[in-house]
């Protein structure tokens, strides 16, 4: 029982992360939590607390996959910095669980976690509700989290165009520099977006940055920042005129300002296309609303320790 903890630091989670082992695990577990009737999965939407003297808050996001017998709980520090800080925006920790007895398995460092789980759930909204002919892809906000959306989205999908957008034309040229592929760099969003099929919006911003009428009819966008009721990244055409799909409809309706200052509709969760129950509407305009799951970093964590226990 008197197991030791053990701790992984983040190039240790990195190594045993991959994305072939994550998607179809992610794919199980956001199809179990969307089936209504199913305690296999139990998550409680994020519960978070300012820290007001550093502009940030504190979110603990625990999760129990009876299936899996995984019990997990990351706990993560949002920053809103200043562009020129080198800080980075979000420190998370996860914690993996002995399910019988409570004691803590591993602590884990949860920034890969984060980045690796992010960005495959915005891809496997790209693989269901994406133009099927889908030539241009365009990424808006050049941190972290589009260093790793761009690897996953360059690695499953092809593109001819990948373009580039962030708050200081600097930083979108750096992100370009740092990567392998061509990319071309934008100074506006609005003449980055213009004709792509697919849009990321990966960005700090509590203002909307991406608006209805400069999106291409029947694109897909994956709005992945503004993780609070009073934060925007889309504007209220955009959401309305499209079809909202979330990765869950509780933590949408608590957390997201897009849908609740819009007024917007949610037709569907993620899994609920991935379970077959809600159809993906692939020839219309889609938003996929991604806020973050527990769940998702619980099959994370746990595929992490596996790889690593069977590798002592
Ligand atoms: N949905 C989810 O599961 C998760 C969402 N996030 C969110 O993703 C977003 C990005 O996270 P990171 O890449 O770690 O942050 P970061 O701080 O590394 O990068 C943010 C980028 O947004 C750019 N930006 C800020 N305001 C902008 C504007 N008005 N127009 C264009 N670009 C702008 C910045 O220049 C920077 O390049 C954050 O909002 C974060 O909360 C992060 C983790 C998980
Ligand atoms: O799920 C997550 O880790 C986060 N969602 C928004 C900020 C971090």
């Amino acid at each position: 029982m008197a197991e030791q903890t053990v701790f992984l630091s983040d190039d240790v989670v990195a190594r045993f992360l991959r994305y072939d082992d994550l998607i179809p695990r992610l794919e199980e577990v956001m199809g179990k939590f969307s089936q209504s009737d199913s305690s296999d999965v139990v998550q409680p939407v994020r519960s978070a607390i300012p820290i007001h003297n550093h502009n940030g808050f504190l979110g603990m996001m625990p999760a129990y996959i009876a299936y899996d017998d995984t019990l997990c709980m990351k706990v993560l520090a949002y920053y809103s910095r200043k562009e020129n800080s080198s800080l980075p925006s979000l420190k998370a920790t996860v914690l993996l669980f002995n399910p019988e007895y409570g004691t803590i398995t591993a602590i884990m460092d949860g920034t890969d976690i984060t980045l690796k789980r992010t960005a495959a759930v915005s891809a496997i909204s790209a693989k269901l509700l994406m133009p099927a002919q889908s030539d241009v892809l365009c990424i808006i906000g050049c941190g972290d989290q589009a260093v790793s959306h761009y690897e996953i989205f360059t690695q499953l999908f092809s593109f001819k165009e990948v373009r580039v957008c962030s708050r200081r034309l600097e930083t979108a040229e750096r992100f370009a520099a740092g990567v392998p592929g061509p990319v071309k760099v934008f100074s506006s969003a609005k003449e980055a977006v213009h004709g792509a099929d697919i849009i990321i919006t990966l960005t700090t911003s509590s203002e909307p940055v991406l608006f209805g009428e400069w999106v291409k009819p029947g694109a897909h966008v994956a709005a992945v920042g503004a993780c609070r009721p009073d934060w925007r990244e889309l504007d209220d055409v955009l959401i309305r005129d499209a079809v909202i799909y979330v990765d869950s409809r509780d933590g949408a309706a608590l957390e997201s300002g897009d849908i609740i200052l819009s007024g917007a509709e949610v037709f569907a969760e993620l899994g609920e296309v991935l379970n077959g129950t809600r159809p993906a509407f692939r020839n219309k305009t889609t938003v996929f609303k991604s806020l973050g799951m527990g769940i998702q970093d619980a099959v994370s964590a746990k595929l992490v320790f596996d790889k690593w226990k069977s590798s002592q």
